[in-house]
């Protein structure tokens, strides 16, 4: 079978709860990403996997093994589920060389030979760029090459599945997204099924082959990192996403739709109640034979970003609608009229 599947995972901390009864199944060599706002329950999840944290009810398999039943008492110790933990914080021991901190995992376990120890130790090493530096003592290392003994130790504990709580956050921008293509290159080069933390969006898109978002301890939505960026089902992910335009539809009917005061064209689906969602970038200046809405708006505010500009339009009988456009253009003057095409509008059912 493989991979992981979480049945039913609740956790409540002093009566608060937490999870609400989590179901999902992870296949074996998905990398999958928990996405969503601080507070949400991804780190809980990740813990109830790894069995830092006991589910107060559910089931959690890895591979072939239950490791945690609430129903049956079953209750599998961390180090016994071989699964590879990555930290925000690195964890690894200040006072253990960074060879000594990668074997750890499997002196631990007494897995092998010291002969064999070493040996993956070196592997793991050599596999995160680390191999100059394995006599040194963490003290000695860079933030950025702390994180790549931890990710190191983290694969020599892995069998097959690895599990990652933001461990980039503590690094810069640039040094991140490094780092992200290094994380997602050992998860394919190992085989390994994967389970990763963010609230980093672009990071989510960047490494995942699923992303899971979560909403107040349940999951919203899942699907591809282009299901979720183009095709949100909810407002919840629309605006966690990044759609600055959410607008109520007040009337619908034979495929015309009017919404914050605009009315569009070519939206059979929608219905009363429903919103349509489009991004700032899909407003685009002029008229267009094809396009679901086209409107004259006044611009009200408008904010310099470089290669664009954001336009905040007024209209009448609704809250506004955000428009970028290139900069480029909007050198020309202030265009008065926009459109907004069908392919770029998400109906998100009430
Ligand atoms: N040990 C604990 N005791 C009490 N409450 C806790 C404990 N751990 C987590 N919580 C609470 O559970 C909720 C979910 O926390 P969790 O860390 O899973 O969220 P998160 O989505 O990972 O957020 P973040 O991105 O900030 O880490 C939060 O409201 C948090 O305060």
């Amino acid at each position: 079978m493989g991979g992981i599947a979480i049945e039913g995972l609740a956790k409540t901390f002093n009566s608060t709860r937490v999870l609400h009864s989590i179901d999902l199944r992870i296949e074996r060599g998905e990398f999958i990403t928990l996405l969503g706002p601080s507070g949400c329950g991804k780190t809980t999840t990740l813990r109830c996997v790894a069995g830092l944290e006991t589910p107060s009810a559910g089931r959690i398999r890895i591979g072939e093994d239950t490791v945690v039943d609430s129903e049956l008492a079953d209750f599998t110790p961390p180090h016994r589920r071989r699964v590879g933990m990555v930290f925000q914080s690195y964890a690894i021991w200040p006072h253990m060389s960074a060879r000594a901190n990668v074997e750890f995992p499997l002196r631990r376990r007494k897995q092998g030979s010291r002969a064999e120890q070493r040996a993956i130790a070196a592997r793991a090493l050599e596999s995160v760029g680390m191999s100059a530096y394995a006599e040194r003592y963490p003290h000695e290392l860079s933030g950025g090459q702390q994180q790549r003994i931890a990710l190191a130790r983290g694969l020599v504990a892995a069998g097959e599945v690895m599990l990652y709580d933001e461990p980039l956050s503590n690094l810069d921008a640039k040094l991140r997204v490094a780092m992200r293509d290094e994380v997602r290159r050992l998860h394919d080069e190992f085989g390994h099924t994967s389970i990763y933390v963010t609230h980093d969006q672009e990071e989510a898109l960047a490494i995942s082959d699923r992303i899971v978002i979560m909403n107040a301890g349940r999951i919203e939505q899942s699907g591809t990192p282009q299901e979720i960026f183009d095709a949100p089902t909810t407002r919840y992910v629309a605006d966690f996403i990044g759609f600055e335009n959410i607008l109520t539809v007040e009337e619908a009917s034979g495929g015309i739709a009017v919404a914050g005061g605009i009315r569009f064209s070519g939206l059979p689906d929608a219905r009363p109640g429903d919103a349509l969602a489009f991004r700032s970038g899909a407003v685009s200046p002029g008229a267009h034979d094809d396009a679901a809405a086209t409107f004259d708006a006044p611009v009200a505010r408008e904010v310099y970003l470089g290669e664009d500009v954001v336009l905040h339009l007024e209209v009448a009988g609704g809250p506004g609608v955000v428009a970028r456009i290139p900069a480029q253009r909007r050198a020309q003057g202030l265009p008065e009229r926009f459109h907004v095409d069908a392919a770029d509008i998400a109906v998100l059912t009430a």
